[in-house]
């Protein structure tokens, strides 16, 4: 998957995304009625002035001096309620009308994180994070701009385009009738050329994604770039992604450009046909010079509305472009999801045992696995394993031979295609997700710290921790001594990844976050191999530790730190081939012998 390509998401009809859009209004219906009420003021305010002119060239100033100059106090007052009540509107429209928008838009983004949360590691597996990134904060952006101005825009678009073409038929009906085809012609035009900006939208918002793809990429990995010193091919990869986006940029640009020019000939067209008709008909003897004079004031209050209508297709466009991409991750169902009748496990186990208070003892059985990633080539095939309650199994084999895979099936981080896999005779697909991965903790080689503090990381194990909690699990983990001998002790800031502490550290850490965890279940995935010797000791022991009493699967290439195990399963492509102890197993000569004499030179 290259960074910024987009993989499996259903594409969503153009009424799905509208409807969709819509209801992010529910809960805003409040503001959005002030909003259009204030949009109605300002369109109404804004097509009187010209009648109120009308009035005054045409009756009022015709009234004897005196009662003009007697009147001119009152109608002061008067206009100047009239333009303040108009700038209270405004006022409302400006500031919460964006406040509307922008809260429309955490509303989405709120929604589209919790979509990330929910979808599976097969979707993690398909997508750039930087892509993802990309949608979360800039495909959003416009959309507040679309959420706020689009019905606003809309409507006063409308009432004033309406509003204006009856005054305008009023005035003079032939001039009014040419003036509704050139309009019309306009109109149609915006359409035909909408599409293809919408493509063009869409185009950037993915040049956009594949930059932040990269640098998602290369500043993750920035350790590895420097180590190679690989800098300049970092600059050269950017900069590939940099000019695409510049160049759809541009292509968007040149192409606004001759919308909007074509758009102004349109106007032009207006303001020509009002001078040159106008003319004919003042000729003619059909139209006065005062109607002529309030005519053009009317095409004025016209002209703004079709001029905002043709930058509304335009933001429509725009937010349209991103928010369809919102909803085709929206519209992605996870892969792993609960079974509706799925339970929590302690209750299952807690009814079928009576005996069995609260805590189950954590048996494995992996029966006839089959698990494919791709749903075409199977990594395990008719996998067999059963680990004992209590008991620390290992898995050893072939690099590619499917341990790890083995491990990832037992918190559903993927589902098998055939046979069952069940903890304490209960098929895993029964149980709900989050009280399964409740009960199995794993560690990783490739330790994730959270930038934060030290405390906030162990206590990342249960959140609702105490300090005193989160303090007895260091000790458990080997960890304590170390933090006290910190400045800041457990609020030390581990940097990003914890960049700041050794591996072994790191590693220790993350032991003290699964003992606060308290899982029934333990998988070790290679915990140790990246680390030196005296490291190794220390974190065997906390490792030693964490297992005690609890179900085990243990990945190590280095069988040194297996031998303890009770069992030892070798797992070669995608089966078991062997299993007992260790003693058992280099007696009978197999590939684990094999394995082992290779290992320590026997
Ligand atoms: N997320 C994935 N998507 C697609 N294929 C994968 C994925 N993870 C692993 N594989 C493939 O599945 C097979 C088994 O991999 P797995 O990581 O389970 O092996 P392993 O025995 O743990 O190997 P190692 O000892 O090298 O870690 C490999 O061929 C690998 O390429």
């Amino acid at each position: 998957m290259r960074p910024g390509e987009e993989t499996d998401e259903p594409s969503v009809r153009a009424s799905e995304v509208v409807g969709a859009f819509v209801s992010y209004y529910r809960p805003y219906r409040a503001l959005l009625i002030l909003d259009l009420f204030c949009a109605s003021v300002l369109a109404v305010v804004d097509l009187a002035f010209p009648q109120i002119l009308n009035f005054f060239t045409k009756e009022f100033f015709l009234e004897p001096p005196d009662v003009i100059v007697a009147s001119l106090g009152l109608i002061a007052v008067l206009l100047a309620v009239m333009y303040a009540v108009r700038t209270a509107c405004q006022y409302f429209i400006t500031s919460w009308g964006h406040i509307m928008g922008a809260r429309m838009e955490a509303d989405m983004r709120k929604d589209l994180f919790e979509q990330y949360q929910r979808l599976s590691f097969s979707y993690y597996d398909r997508n750039n994070t930087g892509t993802m990134m990309s949608k979360l904060v800039t495909d959003l952006f416009d959309i507040s701009e679309l959420a706020h101005h689009g019905p606003e825009n809309l409507f006063i678009c409308i009432l004033k385009i309406a509003g204006s073409f009856a005054l305008l038929f009023l005035v003079n009906v032939p001039l009014t009738l040419i003036m509704l085809v050139a309009t019309v012609l306009m109109a149609a035009y915006a359409f035909w050329r909408n599409y293809r900006k919408r493509t063009i939208f869409t185009e950037n918002r993915k040049k956009m994604a594949d930059i932040n793809a990269r640098l998602q990429d290369s500043l993750g990995g920035i350790r590895v770039v420097k180590s190679f010193g690989n800098e300049g091919v970092e600059i050269g990869k950017f900069d590939e992604s940099n000019h695409r986006f510049v160049d759809t940029k541009e292509l968007s640009y040149r192409f606004m450009g001759s919308f909007h020019a074509v758009n102004s000939v349109f106007i032009g067209v207006l303001y020509t046909v009002t001078v040159v008709g106008g003319g004919y008909f003042v000729a003619q003897g059909t139209l006065e010079v005062t109607d002529l004079a309030i005519y053009a004031l009317y095409i004025g209050i016209f002209v703004s509305p079709v001029e905002q209508l043709i930058n509304f297709t335009e933001q429509f466009q725009k937010g349209y472009a991103g928010f369809r991409r919102f909803m085709e991750v929206l519209r992605v169902r996870p892969d792993i999801e609960d079974a509706p009748d799925a339970r929590d496990l302690d209750e299952i186990e807690r009814e079928q045992r009576s005996d069995t208070v609260g805590r189950a003892t954590g048996e494995i059985r992996y029966d006839g696995v089959r698990f494919s990633y791709d749903g075409e080539h199977d990594v395990l095939q008719g996998l067999n394993l059963h680990v004992p309650a209590g008991s620390t199994v290992a898995l050893v084999g072939p690099s590619g031979g499917g341990k790890t895979t083995t491990c990832s099936l037992l918190p559903r981080f993927y589902d098998v295609s055939a046979g069952s896999l069940s903890i304490d005779g209960i098929d895993v697909r029964r149980v709900r997700v989050d009280s399964l991965r409740r009960s199995i903790g794993i560690v990783q080689q490739d330790v994730y710290l959270f930038d934060g503090t030290i405390r906030e990381n162990i206590a990342y194990g249960r959140p609702d921790a105490s300090d005193d909690e989160v303090v007895r699990a260091a000790v458990l983990a080997n960890i304590h001594d170390f933090i006290c001998d910190l400045e800041d002790g457990y609020e030390t800031y581990v940097g990003e990844r914890g960049a700041r502490l050794s591996g072994g550290q790191k590693q220790r850490i993350a032991i003290a976050r699964i003992f606060l965890k308290d899982p029934r279940i333990l998988i070790l995935d290679e915990a140790t191999s990246a680390l030196d010797n005296e490291s190794e000791r220390k974190v065997q022991k906390s490792l030693e530790d964490l297992s005690r009493g609890r179900t085990t699967l243990v990945i190590a290439h280095r069988l040194s730190t297996i031998r303890g195990a009770d069992a030892i399963a070798v797992v070669e492509n995608g089966r078991v081939v062997e299993f007992g102890t260790h003693g058992h197993l280099l007696e009978s000569g197999g590939t684990y012998a094999r394995y082992y004499r290779m290992q320590f030179g026997e």
